[in-house]
């Protein structure tokens, strides 16, 4: 878990780290699967159809669950980064006791707000079906529980680019100071890594999004690229998904945070 990472220095491992990204996978999956219960829902994102609110009831939705969350700590853990344009409340609790893990130049680095639009501009399009059954109280939270699982991932990047120069400081201390974003690329990257990844999630979806018989050989063979395939996301979009958006973007992540890394 995040606060895990951020609290036990010392611990901090790549493999361990790794394993956490493989977890949040399982997060991510399920929350598009319940986004994909629902139809795209467009009037939650204009701004003029519930006049009521100051912009879209999406934008209520995450701006009042984001200032509760903010309330209560969530904000506190590096990884966790808020989608609101508005500023939010502080935290009611008291300041984490353990001491950070991560440089500070970590704070500075936030990319939801890409993060944003290639949800809503790309990727849903992908895996809602077109529509109106008029939940948008869902729909909006459900679009909020994917971003703060994508961005969580992807912003962890910063433990992976931490881990990965206190391992090996001599191989990146010469491109950091060159400022040398190609070269510091190169070095994080692990291709073998990013294809176990893809094949996995593509393999979680389609495990996770089984319709579940009671009658023996109902649903027995299984084709991918089946048009009437049963899973929920199609697990092509999920491997898409990382391939295309958040594997890159936890490379940008691990960049910016290593650009910094020796201010
Ligand atoms: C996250 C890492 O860094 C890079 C990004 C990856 C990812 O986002 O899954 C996978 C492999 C690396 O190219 C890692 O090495 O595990």
């Amino acid at each position: 878990m995040a606060a895990d990472a951020n609290s036990k220095s010392e611990a901090l491992t790549l493999e361990k780290v790794r394993e956490a990204l493989i977890k949040q996978e399982d997060t991510i999956i399920y929350r598009l699967i319940q986004r994909a219960n629902f139809p795209l829902n467009s009037p939650a994102y204009d701004e003029k159809t519930f006049p009521s609110f100051s912009g879209s009831l999406l934008q209520f939705v995450v701006k009042e669950t984001e200032a509760l969350q903010s309330k209560v700590g969530r904000y506190e853990n590096p990884e966790e980064l808020p989608f609101s344009q508005e500023s939010l409340p502080p935290s009611l609790l008291p300041p984490p006791e353990n001491p950070p893990v991560l440089h500070p130049a970590a704070a500075s680095i936030n990319i939801n707000g890409k993060i944003w639009d290639f949800y809503f501009d790309e990727l849903l399009p992908l895996f809602a079906a077109p529509g109106d059954d008029g939940s948008y109280a869902s729909t909006a939270s459900n679009d909020l529980d994917c971003l703060q699982a994508i961005s969580k991932r992807i912003h962890y990047g910063y433990y992976v680019a931490e881990v990965k120069f206190k391992d090996s400081p001599q191989d990146y201390e010469p491109a950091i100071r060159a400022q040398d974003r190609e070269g510091l690329m190169k070095l994080l990257t692990f291709v073998d890594v990013e294809e176990k990844v893809k094949k996995r999630v593509e393999k979680k979806a389609m495990v996770f999004g089984q319709e579940v018989s009671l009658v023996d050989n109902a649903n027995t063979k299984i084709d991918q690229h089946n048009v009437s395939e049963p899973y929920k996301v199609d697990p092509l979009i999920v491997s898409r998904l990382y391939e295309e958006w958040i594997m890159p973007l936890t490379k940008l992540v691990q960049v910016e945070y290593l650009l910094r890394r020796l201010d």
